[in-house]
């Protein structure tokens, strides 16, 4: 097999990672000979989940550019030029036969470097309105692969669009349920509720899933494992201690700041509660597993409406506006479906029906194409 390499960028969120390594991964498995880096920022999550996810990290300094001219604009385009050299000088190092771009900032210098260099690109797009770096660099690329065919509409006419869904990563198409809710120690019968925001947290859903600790801290046979996003964590127990809830005397509800392999914990809950990121809903409709969203009313063009949408309108999740979340809103909400386990079966089965692990095979085959040129 040939030892081909490739390079890997997208970052910021998750919402870029997540998609970006599971190609990576996929490539891996299909072709293990090859050699894949990640080019990211040292700011973004990407440092901290690309290293533990086993491959080669260069951090590239990026920065998001506004339209009009100011003192700090110009410093990003500053930074932005350094990124770019940068870029142009690891890619003539590594010389991968394609570059993956899943926007976020760093992917503008990577995928420029790239075609300034004459390497193929690949870039995918998670959502239904696409971002301002996959706009502009979808007249780079050899391909642009989405997870929305509406999100054609918004990209240059030159773009060559394919529609393949959003790639999930192996670990959690892989994962047993089962197996997960054994290692976790939940009987059968046992609910597990699983709850957090984005990939960075949302203070607002912390806020309200207070009151699902405090009504679910004493009940039998249900669990509750919630993060708060790494910067809230902190704060989070400390409120909770000034309530006087001691989590420590409560095994059913754990709080982390971070679910790093968040696999076994969606495989093994009964009911999720979070923002409705697309990587976070393609991961969900995989497991089929049934949920409550509060979309993010700040994603820009709303997308997060658009993505939740497309889960409710087939009774596969519940949607709670933002701007109505309350503690009282979500634990009805909650204590409603949990009473009515044929309502929360049926929207599992809505749930899976909306999948698509597909994604990720199209996705690799579309990369090896570009490598065999
Ligand atoms: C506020 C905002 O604009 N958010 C965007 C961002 O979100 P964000 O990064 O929050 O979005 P996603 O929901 O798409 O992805 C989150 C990812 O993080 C993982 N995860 C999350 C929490 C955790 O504790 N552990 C963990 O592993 C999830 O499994 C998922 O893979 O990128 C997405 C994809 O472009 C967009 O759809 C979102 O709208």
């Amino acid at each position: 097999m040939r030892k081909w390499r490739f390079v890997v960028t997208g970052g910021g969120t998750g919402g870029h990672i997540y998609p970006a390594l599971a190609i990576a991964q996929g490539l891996k498995r299909r072709l293990p000979q090859a050699e894949i880096f990640y080019l990211g920022t040292a700011e973004g999550l990407e440092a901290d989940l690309v290293p533990k996810a086993g491959f080669p990290f260069y951090a590239i300094e990026a920065a998001g550019l506004k339209r009009h001219l100011t003192l700090r604009n110009l410093k990003a385009l500053f930074r932005a030029f350094r990124g770019l050299g940068a870029a142009y000088r690891l890619l003539g190092h590594l010389s991968p036969r394609v570059v993956i771009g899943t926007g976020g900032y760093v992917a503008g210098p990577v995928v420029l470097a790239a075609w300034l260099r004459g390497i193929p690109v690949l870039i995918h797009e998670q959502n239904a309105f696409p971002g301002l770096t996959n706009r502009l660099l979808s007249r780079l690329a050899q391909v642009t692969a989405l997870t929305f065919p509406e999100a054609a509409r918004y990209l240059p006419r030159r773009a060559r669009v394919v529609v393949t869904g959003l790639p999930v990563r192996e670990e959690i198409l892989n994962v047993c349920r089962e197996e997960a809710r054994k290692q976790m120690g939940l009987k059968e019968g046992d609910k597990l509720l699983l709850s957090f925001g984005g990939s960075r947290g949302a203070s607002r859903i912390n806020e309200a899933v207070k009151e699902l600790i405090r009504y679910f801290r004493d009940k039998e046979g249900i669990y509750l494992f919630h993060a708060t996003g790494q910067g809230h964590y902190e704060s989070f127990l400390k409120e909770l201690e000034a309530e006087g809830i001691d989590l420590g005397s409560r095994p059913n509800i754990k709080i982390f700041p971070y679910f790093y392999y968040i696999a076994d914990y969606l495989a093994a809950a009964d009911l999720v509660i979070c923002r409705a990121g697309a990587a976070t809903l393609a991961e969900l409709t995989c497991l089929g597993r049934p949920a409550i969203l509060i979309p993010y009313p700040y994603a820009t063009g709303r997308h997060q409406d658009y993505n939740a949408r497309a889960l409710a309108d087939k009774g596969a999740a519940v949607v709670i506006e933002d701007a109505e979340l309350t503690g009282e809103r979500l634990l009805s909400e909650v204590k409603r479906l949990l009473a009515s386990p044929a309502e929360l079966s049926r929207m599992a089965e809505e749930s899976r029906r909306l999948g698509k692990p597909e994604a990720l095979n199209l996705l690799v085959d579309l990369v090896i194409r570009l490598a065999r040129g």
